[in-house]
Formats: structure tokens, sequence, C-alpha cells
């Protein structure tokens, strides 16, 4: 038997049978953390608060800005911080963030082509975020990413967000393909948990933000290390006698 010829299939075996990608952004297609933490520093500071460190920050982002703020007010008080400086602490927040959403924050190695040749394989993809919803557009427009996707989904733009399997079911059906033929790529626990109880095949990454925890204790289907690995070439050896 010798090999006859070799091809090479463009996309992971785990998105066989797949029509629809849900990505997860923070964490997964940007390293958002820096510009996130100067401005949950900025807001600190205007309340006359201590300010974090990125790598504070980093372990609270994953649950979007009301609970991101709510962290950083803990954390700076060591008691849960009231009512009326929540408020006021969201809205330094969301003024600095809105104002430099993309100075320090950089895409993933990977990230571009990957959604590129992903795209131009015919897969809808969407984009599936707990950050508030005003800050997608803007971002994936400065990293020229808006155009592979079809749909968009913030932390504020349903009644739930992840773990809730809301936003992804709402995607789903949405683009009319079951979730049995969509993928939920994403870097923390709350999209594993969203990914399996929308019934989607989940795939996680591990250099995002995950509380410090190893994303494989989520057991997701399929750990990654990049998004380019969603192409990864397989040699299929023809046979002959
Ligand atoms: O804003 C957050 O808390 C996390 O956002 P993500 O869902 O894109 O990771
Ligand atoms: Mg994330």
């Amino acid at each position: 038997m010798k090999v006859h010829s070799i091809r090479y299939s463009d996309l992971h075996p785990v998105l066989q049978g797949k029509r629809l990608i849900a990505f997860d952004l923070d964490g997964t297609l940007i390293d958002s953390v820096p510009d996130l933490a100067a401005a949950v520093a900025c807001a600190l500071r205007e309340l006359d608060l201590p300010e974090p460190s990125e790598s504070d920050v980093r372990n609270w982002v994953g649950n979007g800005a009301p609970v991101l703020v709510e962290r950083a007010l803990a954390w700076a008080l060591q008691a849960a911080p009231d009512p009326a400086l929540q408020r006021r602490g969201y809205d330094a927040f969301m003024t600095y963030y809105g104002a430099a959403p993309s100075v320090l924050t950089t895409l993933y190695p990977g990230v571009q082509p990957a959604l590129q040749a992903l795209h131009k394989q015919g897969m809808t993809l969407v984009l599936i975020t707990n950050k508030p919803e005003r800050f997608i557009e803007p971002l994936l427009k400065h990293f020229e990413l808006l155009d592979y996707f079809t749909l968009w989904v913030g932390g504020d733009s349903l009644a739930e967000k992840k773990p809730s399997a809301l936003p992804l079911l709402h995607a789903a059906q949405t683009s009319q393909i079951p979730p049995s033929e969509c993928v939920m790529v994403g870097d923390s626990r709350h999209d594993i948990a969203a990914g399996k109880a929308a019934g989607f095949t989940t795939v996680a990454l591990p250099y995002g933000y995950n509380h410090g925890e190893p994303i494989e204790d989520s057991h997701p289907d399929l750990v990654l290390s990049s998004l380019t690995e969603l192409l990864m070439t397989v040699p299929h050896a023809t046979r002959t006698a």
C-alpha cells in the first residue's frame, strides 16, 4: 500500500456538520483587559478610591460591566457598594471606557485570518459577549472584523446574558440553524456553561479570562490553543493497494 495523494481539509473535525459559530469577544478575539483596567482605575480615582492593578481586573471580567464595577468597588471598599455608589462607579466606568475602548486592546494572534477563512467557507459567524452592546460595533470596526459577523448580542441586549443559554438560542433561532449545528467558542466558564445549556458544541481557548481557573474544569468538548486550529490542516492519505 502506498500513499497516492494528500488532500488538505480546511476545517477542524469539530466543525463537521456545523453551520454556525458563536464567538465570545473579551479574552477570545481581543485582549481588552488593558483598556478595561484603565477605565476601572479612572472611575475609582474619580470616587477617591484606591485603583486596582490590571491583574486584579483580569480576574473580574466575564459577567458584564455592572458586575465588573461592583467587584472593583467591593475590592476598594472591602464591602459591598451601596446602590448610589454603584451607579456613580458604573456611569464613570462607561464614560471612560466608551472614550477609549481600543487604545491598549489588541487582537489575539490568528483571529483575523481564522474569521476570514471561516466566513469564506460559508460559516455563519455571530458574536455573543457579556460586554455592553454599545461597545461591540466600534470594537469590531476598529479591528476590521465587522463584515464577518451576521449578528451580535451584548450583555444588555436581552433579558439574560451568559451563562444563560438565551443569547445563544436567540442567535441560532434568528439564523434559522438548529443548536445541534452550532458551536460556541469562548474563554470562560460562562461561555462553556451557556453553550452546553443551549445544546451547542463547546470549544474553549485557554489564553483569556476565566477568573484564574483552568478552562478544562468547565469540561468543554474541545480546548484549542488558538483560533487558527479551527482551520487545522489535516492530511488525508488516499491509499492505493
Ligand atoms: O464584559 C465581560 O464581562 C466579558 O465579555 P465576554 O463575554 O466578551 O468575555
Ligand atoms: Mg470572554
